[in-house]
């Protein structure tokens, strides 16, 4: 470990700036065509990491100037019902962006769902819709998690054509998109999860390396190729040595940093990057309701 430590990207403080701009769309949305962009989120069941995070959200819709909507439903809800209130949602003129928090309940079928949400206020990008058309090169909407990784690897690299790019995990939600994404920029594109055989080998292949597993420390410092960009998706929960509470990724970042040329922290790096993409992703879907092309730049 010799390298003179990573630059840190500054997740939060991009965040912010995004968030900024977004704001901006909306105020000017409002004077000049009199529309408000309104994001619905449904949560499930009471798990507390999630209702945090739906919190922070909410918070962060009205900061921007959005009406956000909350559907707190209790855990034993019925699918039929959950479902009944997202045919509300998708027809509800007020509302263009639907979030319906993961994981849900094992009783719901989470498939099943996504599936009910209307492709376009579909704001998470998990309907298989978008998944098709990012796929297949049209235009979709992404999912907020792998754009928020996807603009910090543009500001921290610029063009990422011809790099060599690993993932490590497979989700629907994470891994596979971030890879779609890369692939689109013209990255070469490895995909890793649990069956891999020597993944600290394939890791040190990467010049660009996301690591999205929910492993704490997973990534040592040996597992990345010097001079890396090192994107850290995980959001652990762990109890360090004095018995404090504390959110960390899935990479080694102290012992990373002296490797990589750039690195994310958590917390602090993907986390707000994907609560701001999530409202851009609002705002876009908003213009195009209303037949107004979406601002340059803010989503893929
Ligand atoms: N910052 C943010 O905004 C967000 C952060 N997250 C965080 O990102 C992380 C991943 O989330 P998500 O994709 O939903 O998680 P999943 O549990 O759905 O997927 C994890 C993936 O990592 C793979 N994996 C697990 N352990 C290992 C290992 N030891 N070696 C190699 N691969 C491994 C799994 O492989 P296999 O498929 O073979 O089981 C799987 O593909 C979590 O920490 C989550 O909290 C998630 C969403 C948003
Ligand atoms: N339908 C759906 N869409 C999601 O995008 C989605 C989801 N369900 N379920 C859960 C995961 C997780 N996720 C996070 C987003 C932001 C932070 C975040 O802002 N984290 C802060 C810290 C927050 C804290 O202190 O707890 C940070 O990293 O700095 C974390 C996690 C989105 N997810």
């Amino acid at each position: 470990m010799t390298g003179a430590g990573a630059q840190v990207i500054d997740g939060k403080a991009m965040a912010a700036d995004l968030r900024g701009q977004v704001a901006g769309h909306v105020a000017r949305l409002q004077t000049e065509h009199g529309v408000t962009p309104g994001l619905a989120v449904v949560l499930v069941g009471e798990d507390p990491a999630s209702a945090v995070y739906v919190r922070s959200k909410g918070r962060m819709t009205r900061e921007v100037g959005m009406t956000g909507f909350e559907h707190r439903l209790p855990a034993e809800t019925e699918e039929a019902t959950l479902l009944r209130l997202i045919g509300q949602l998708n027809v509800d003129p007020n509302v263009h962006g639907i979030l319906v928090q993961l994981p849900l309940p094992a009783h719901i079928d989470e498939a099943l769902v996504i599936g009910a949400i209307a492709p376009d206020k579909d704001v998470d990008g998990f309907h298989v819709t978008n998944i098709g058309r990012l796929a297949t090169g049209q235009a979709a909407m992404v999912p907020c998690t792998p754009l928020g990784c996807l603009m910090m690897l543009r500001r921290s690299l610029g063009d990422l054509s011809g790099r060599e790019a690993v993932v490590i995990g497979r989700s629907n939600i994470v891994g596979k998109p971030m890879a779609q994404l890369l692939l689109r920029e013209g990255c070469t594109v490895t995909v890793a999860h649990s069956r891999t055989r020597d993944l600290p080998q394939v890791a040190r292949r990467a010049e660009i390396l996301v690591a999205a597993a929910g492993r704490p420390g997973l990534v040592q410092a040996e597992w990345i190729r010097p001079g890396a960009t090192v994107i850290d998706v995980g959001i652990n929960r762990v109890t360090d040595a004095e018995g404090q509470q504390r959110l960390t990724g899935d990479v080694d970042f102290a012992a990373a940093s002296q490797v990589a040329a750039a690195i994310t922290p958590v917390p602090g790096g993907v986390g707000p990057m994907t609560i701001a993409c999530l409202l851009a992703n609002a705002l876009a879907a908003c213009c195009r309701a209303h037949g107004l092309p979406a601002p340059d730049g803010l989503t893929a």
